[in-house]
């Protein structure tokens, strides 16, 4: 893998001003984006998230899943906090890519969970690299980290990279009637950590 740094610009937010660095994954053409909010300190733990792309969650306020509301509470989180960062990775549908995801939803919309829908289409469960994260992070000066995840994965994929997560924040909004089986089977097949999830006001 090879991550090249190509340019920063402002992000203006409903939750703040964030600056937004674009990155180029040279050999696969992948492009992705650190969104930073603040002084980020070399030394001190830095608030952050890494954030894999779900254009349904994140851009079309799809309820079946939790993405879009996990990305917009941690950049809250992190304007609230002063400082911090968002790797938006682009490796939609967990690594398989919108249209095979929309494919592993038809297969779920006849009874199969997230799990065995991308088994059923020839897919591991989860085809997520993390390779990127640690040229991103050097990029924007960052190397101890609070990790706003409840997908131990991440956590071990950091620290495999040579990253310190010195803590890993919950990050659990977003639950509703057309999520709560999903995000059960992250919890029991994936390991994700859900303990203090609670249902979303869907009026609100
Ligand atoms: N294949 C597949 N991908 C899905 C499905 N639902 C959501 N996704 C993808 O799962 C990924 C979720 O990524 P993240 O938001 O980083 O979350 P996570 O790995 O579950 O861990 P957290 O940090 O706890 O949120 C995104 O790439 C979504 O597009 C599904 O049913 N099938
Ligand atoms: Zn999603």
């Amino acid at each position: 893998m090879s991550i090249k740094y190509v340019a920063t610009s402002k992000l203006p937010t409903p939750w703040g001003v964030f600056a937004m660095h674009g990155f180029e994954d040279t050999e696969s053409g992948k492009e992705h984006v650190a969104l930073t909010f603040g002084t980020l300190s070399a030394d001190e733990p830095v608030l952050g998230r890494i954030h894999s792309e779900c254009l349904t969650g994140d851009a079309l306020f799809s309820l079946r899943c939790d993405c879009g509301f996990q990305l917009q509470a941690a950049m809250q989180n992190i304007a609230e906090t002063g400082s911090g960062f968002i790797l938006y990775l682009r490796q939609e549908g967990r690594g398989i890519g919108l249209l095979n995801k929309i494919r592993a939803y038809e297969l779920q919309d006849k009874g199969a969970n997230t799990v065995e829908a991308n088994e059923q289409l020839g897919f591991e469960a989860d085809m997520r690299k993390y390779d990127m994260i640690k040229p991103m992070l050097e990029q924007i000066g960052v190397k101890h980290v609070r990790l706003m995840t409840n997908n131990p994965r991440k956590v071990k994929a950091m620290k495999e990279f040579g990253i310190e997560v010195v803590e890993r924040v919950p990050l659990q909004v977003g639950k509703n009637r057309y999520n709560e089986a999903y995000l059960k089977t992250k919890s029991t097949e994936l390991g994700h950590m859900m303990s203090e999830y609670h249902f979303m006001d869907e009026n609100k």
